[in-house]
């Protein structure tokens, strides 16, 4: 199995020197960005928007990931394909339309992600399929960082990373919360190919580098050891 992807979450940066943080994390080898973005409806706590996505896309080369946890997205998907995401995840439980939002996020040429909050389950997947590139899975409950990773969501990774293998198109499997070197090797295991992590690697007291090079630890040992 290839080693996941880390895909470090923005959301605990110091958003006074944003270009800087995603500079650092660009340096500590981090794969991707993603930017959690909270509209104070869906989720309880509120943050940036594509404006601010936007300022910083110059600064690294880094593919970004929009991880919109707002109320029906659409009117806003198009400002953070222009900010320069390649990957718009919208929640399945935010979309009345879901198949729609996917196809105009396809439509703008980015790639179309879902993500499911711990409670929801997958079995719309199957309904979207020919739209989706991209499976989210929430190993916490969404709007902080920080939390604590819910192990019992490995049995969801698992069937996601089934259904994704059923789809005639690629589509990847993301886990998304609580996710450190601690809890990296399990949702690889069951079948992420994406790990999205915040504070394990911001709030790292070695900083960002020794905090990415030691989950790449942790998974290569994983990986030798299975
Ligand atoms: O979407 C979310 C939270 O809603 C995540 O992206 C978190 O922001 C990841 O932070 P950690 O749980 O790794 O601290
Ligand atoms: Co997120």
């Amino acid at each position: 199995m290839n080693a996941p992807a880390i895909v470090a979450s923005v959301l605990g940066a110091d958003y006074s020197r944003l270009a800087g943080e995603v500079r650092d994390l660009q340096s500590a080898g981090v794969d991707r960005i993603q930017w959690d973005v909270m509209d104070g409806h869906f989720v309880p706590n509120m943050t940036f928007g594509a404006a601010v996505v936007g300022a910083c896309r110059p600064h690294v080369d880094l593919p970004f990931e929009a991880h919109l946890m707002v109320e029906d997205p659409d009117p806003v998907l198009a400002d953070f394909v222009s900010a320069g995401c390649n990957t718009v995840i919208v929640h399945v439980e935010a979309c009345p339309h879901l198949h729609r939002t996917l196809s105009m996020i396809k439509g703008m040429g980015a790639r179309a992600g879902v993500a499911v909050n711990p409670s929801t389950s997958l079995d719309f997947v199957a309904h979207v399929l020919d739209q989706l590139d991209h499976i989210l899975v929430m190993t916490v409950n969404p709007g902080f960082g920080g939390q604590e990773y819910i192990a019992a969501m490995e049995d969801k990774v698992a069937e996601a990373r089934e259904i994704a293998d059923r789809s005639e198109r690629p589509v990847q499997v993301e886990v998304d919360g609580g996710i450190s070197a601690d809890t990296a090797a399990a949702p690889w295991r069951a079948g992420a190919d994406l790990l999205v992590v915040g504070s394990a690697i911001l709030d790292h007291p070695d900083g960002k580098g020794v905090a990415t090079e030691e989950i790449r630890q942790v998974l290569t040992e994983a990986g030798t050891a299975s």
